[in-house]
């Protein structure tokens, strides 16, 4: 039997992720352990891999066939774009896509006034602008901590994830416009959910039923 390899996004989605295959009796030495600088895990009896990437380049493995599967946020497949098999919301690592600022600028995107937006999701503050039409923007790529942005004068708004709202209210910003729900999902490569098509079923099938209990 071949492995079975999964990309899973490291950081805050990856513990979750282990907490429910650890529910289904899938388990991976050290995987958990802070202190490795391993990136790889493997179980040896369910012929399983995992390996721990940064979010948004869990889309890239997975489209390329790296990994059979993938385990990652929304808004990381909504930004990236890739050819992938959506499979299931899982359920966890619940936010909203939002466009955030200071009350100031709520006027300015009623007006459709030329606002900048900075924002670590570029393509999906492009689409949404777009969409909306009458909006000029200017995006401005930034790679965290985007709520300095409007802050300090390098953009009117920003497209970031909101979770608690927290990090909004400690900077003195508010949610100005929601743009959509997200969660993390599991992503399949093509050609795996073919030739794996029996043990990967299984899996969504048996994911399914942990999330109705
Ligand atoms: N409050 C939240 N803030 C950020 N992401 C969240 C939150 N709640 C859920 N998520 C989900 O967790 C995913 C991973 O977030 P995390 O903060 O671990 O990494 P990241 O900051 O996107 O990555 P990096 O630090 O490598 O840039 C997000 O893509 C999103 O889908
Ligand atoms: O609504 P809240 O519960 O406050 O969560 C939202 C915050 O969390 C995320 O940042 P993260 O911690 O991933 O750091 P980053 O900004 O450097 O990506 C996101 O970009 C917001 O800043």
């Amino acid at each position: 039997m071949r492995y079975l390899t999964f990309a899973l996004a490291k950081g805050r989605l990856a513990n979750k992720t282990m907490d429910m295959f650890e529910k289904l009796g899938i388990t991976c030495d050290s995987i958990r352990d802070k202190e490795t600088r391993k990136l790889i895990f493997v179980n040896e009896d369910l012929k399983l891999k995992f390996f721990l990437a940064k979010a948004s380049d869990v889309p890239t493995y997975v489209e390329y066939g790296a990994a059979d599967i993938g385990i990652v946020g929304e808004d990381t497949i909504l930004e990236e774009g890739r050819n992938l098999y959506e499979v299931m919301d899982l359920g966890f690592g619940k936010c909203k896509m939002c466009v955030c600022g200071p009350e100031s600028a709520r006027e300015k995107l009623q007006h459709g006034e030329l606002i900048r937006v900075a924002s670590k999701y570029p393509s999906i503050a492009k689409d949404y602008f777009y969409n909306k039409k009458f909006q000029t923007v200017e995006i401005i790529k930034l790679n965290g901590s985007v709520e300095l942005a409007p802050i300090v004068g390098l953009s009117e708004v920003i497209v970031d994830i909101v979770e608690t709202g927290s990090t909004l209210k400690a900077n003195g910003l508010t949610v100005l416009e929601e743009i959509c729900d997200l969660s993390a999902r599991m992503v399949v490569n093509q050609v795996s959910l073919k030739m794996e098509q029996e043990r990967i079923r299984k899996l969504i099938y048996d994911l399914r039923k942990l999330k109705q209990q």
